[in-house]
C-alpha cells in the first residue's frame, strides 16, 4: 500500500480525526470578533482570509484570493469545480508534511475549540427531497396505510420547498414547536405545542455553480454544480405534519427549524469513495433519459451517517451517547445528481449557496431507520440506558448526527457533527 499523505497538523495524522489532509472541508466561523473562511485540519482551523493576506495563496487568481477573504462562501462557490480544485491544491501544498513554509501557515491555525461555527453560507433557497424509497415506505404506511408508495415514486424525485430562514447552525437549540393537532379521536384540532418532536437524518447538498432561469442541467454536468456536502436534521413535529400535509405536503411541521452541520466537504474528498448506484429492484421504471446518468460505476457514495441520542438525565449521569440508528448514503433510490438536475429541469435557477437536501436517508432493515416515526413499526419504544423510554423526543434530548467515509488503506473523510438540543416550547 502506498504511505497515505501526512500532514505536519499532528492532530489531522490520528486516524480516527475527521479531518486529514484528504478531507479539507469549507466552513465559517467567528474567533476575537471576526468572522472568516476556513478549513478544518485535525482539531485546529486554517484560516483562509489570513492565508490570502500574507501571500500564501499567490498562485492562484486574483478573484480566488478574493473570495477567500469573504465571510461566506457564496462567492467561492460561484467559480465552479477548476477554482475549488486548484485552491484544494494550493491548500493541500501549505498543509503537507513536507512543506518548507510551515513556519509561515503555522500562525494561521486557530483551534477549533477557540471559534463558533456559523452558517457557511447565505442560504438563498432551501429544498428537502424524499429519496429513500424505505423512508418513503416505512413513513407511508403510518400515513396512508392503503396506499404506502404511490405510484409517481419510481419515476419523479419528490421534494418539498423548505424554509431557508429557520436553518441554524449545528448546537443551536430547537424550540419545541406549537401548532395544530387533531388527534384522531377529537373531532377537531387544538393549538398545542408538539407531543411528536422527531428529527431526520439527511445529507445536505451546497449548490456552487449556478444556472439561469429557464436553463436546464444536464445530469452529465449535475456534479459540477455541487460544491460539497454536510449533514441536516429537518427537525419535524408528525402530529402536526399529519394534519397539515394533505394536499400540499409539509408547511409548518417543518419549518420551524433545520440544523446544518458547519463542515462543507468537497465531492472532491469523497472521489476513492465513489460507488455504483444500487441496481433498482427487477420491474422498476428505468429512469426518464434527462434523469439517467451516463457515468454508471460513480454515481452514489459509500457513507456512514450515524445518529446519537443523550437525554438531559443521561448528561446528569455522564452517559455516553446512545447509537439509535446507522444508514448509508449508497442505500437512497435518487441520487445527488439527479435530485440537481431534476430540480433544474423546469428551467428553476439554482444559485450559489442553496440548500438541497437528499431527504431523510434510511436502509432497508432494522438499526437503519432515519428518524423516529420509522420506528414505531418496532413493537417496543426506544430504552435509552437511564432506563427511560422513547417514541418521541422529550425536554432536554440532544441528537447528535455524524458521518464518514472509512476504507480498509484509505483515510477516513469525516464530516463531523450536526447536533442540536430540544428546549421546552
Ligand atoms: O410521506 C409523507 O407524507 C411525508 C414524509 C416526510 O416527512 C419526509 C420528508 O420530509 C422528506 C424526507 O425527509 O425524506
Ligand atoms: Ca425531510
Ligand atoms: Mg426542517
Amino acid at each position: 500500500m502506498a504511505a497515505v499523505k501526512e500532514s505536519w497538523v499532528a492532530s489531522a495524522n490520528d486516524p480516527a480525526s475527521d479531518f486529514s489532509i484528504h478531507n479539507l472541508p469549507y466552513g465559517v466561523f467567528r474567533h476575537q470578533e471576526k468572522t472568516r473562511i476556513g478549513i478544518a485540519i485535525g482539531d485546529q482551523i486554517l484560516d483562509l482570509r489570513a492565508c490570502a493576506e500574507h501571500g500564501l495563496l499567490l498562485p492562484l487568481p486574483q478573484e480566488t484570493i478574493a473570495a477567500c477573504r469573504a465571510d461566506l462562501l457564496n462567492p467561492l462557490m460561484s467559480f465552479g469545480p477548476t477554482a475549488w480544485s486548484a485552491l484544494r491544491h494550493q491548500i493541500t501544498a501549505l498543509l503537507d508534511a513536507g512543506q518548507p513554509r510551515r513556519d509561515s501557515v503555522e500562525p494561521h491555525l486557530i483551534p477549533m475549540r477557540e471559534a463558533a461555527m456559523q452558517l457557511p453560507a447565505q442560504i438563498g433557497d432551501y429544498t428537502d427531497f424524499y429519496a429513500s424509497i424505505h423512508h418513503a415506505t416505512r413513513v407511508g404506511l403510518l400515513f396512508r396505510p392503503e396506499n404506502p408508495l404511490l405510484p409517481n415514486y419510481k419515476y419523479v424525485p419528490i421534494g418539498y420547498h423548505g424554509r431557508a430562514s429557520s436553518i441554524v447552525i449545528s448546537g443551536e437549540n430547537i424550540h419545541r414547536p406549537w401548532g395544530q393537532i387533531k388527534s384522531p379521536t377529537a373531532a377537531s384540532p387544538a393549538f398545542g405545542p408538539t407531543q411528536s418532536l422527531d428529527y431526520e437524518l439527511e445529507v445536505g447538498i451546497f449548490v456552487g455553480q449556478g444556472n439561469r432561469l429557464g436553463q436546464s442541467i444536464p445530469i452529465a454536468e449535475a456534479e459540477q454544480h455541487i460544491f460539497g456536502l454536510s449533514l441536516m436534521n429537518d427537525w419535524s413535529a408528525r402530529d402536526i405534519q399529519a394534519w397539515e400535509y394533505q394536499p400540499l405536503g409539509p408547511f409548518l411541521s417543518k419549518s420551524f427549524a433545520t440544523t446544518v452541520s458547519p463542515w462543507i466537504v468537497p465531492l472532491e474528498a469523497l472521489a476513492p469513495y465513489r460507488v455504483p448506484a444500487l441496481a433498482r429492484p427487477a420491474g422498476d421504471p428505468a429512469p426518464l433519459p434527462y434523469l439517467s446518468s451516463p457515468s454508471s460505476d460513480r454515481d452514489s457514495i459509500d457513507l456512514t451517517l450515524e445518529v446519537y441520542i443523550e437525554s438531559a438525565q443521561m448528561r446528569q449521569n455522564d452517559r455516553a451517547p446512545m447509537l439509535l440508528s446507522q444508514g448509508n448514503l449508497r442505500d437512497l433510490y435518487w441520487t445527488i445528481a439527479q435530485l440537481l438536475t431534476h430540480h433544474a429541469s423546469n428551467g428553476c435557477n439554482l444559485r450559489p449557496g442553496d440548500l438541497l437536501a437528499t431527504g431523510t436517508v434510511s436502509g432497508p432493515g432494522p438499526g437503519s431507520e432515519g428518524c423516529l416515526l420509522e420506528k414505531k413499526h418496532n413493537p417496543e419504544p426506544i430504552r435509552l440506558p437511564t432506563g427511560e423510554l422513547r417514541t418521541f423526543l422529550e425536554d432536554g434530548d440532544r441528537i447528535t448526527f455524524r458521518a464518514g467515509a472509512q476504507k480498509q488503506g484509505l483515510p477516513r473523510i469525516g464530516f463531523g457533527e450536526c447536533t442540536g438540543t430540544i428546549l421546552a416550547p
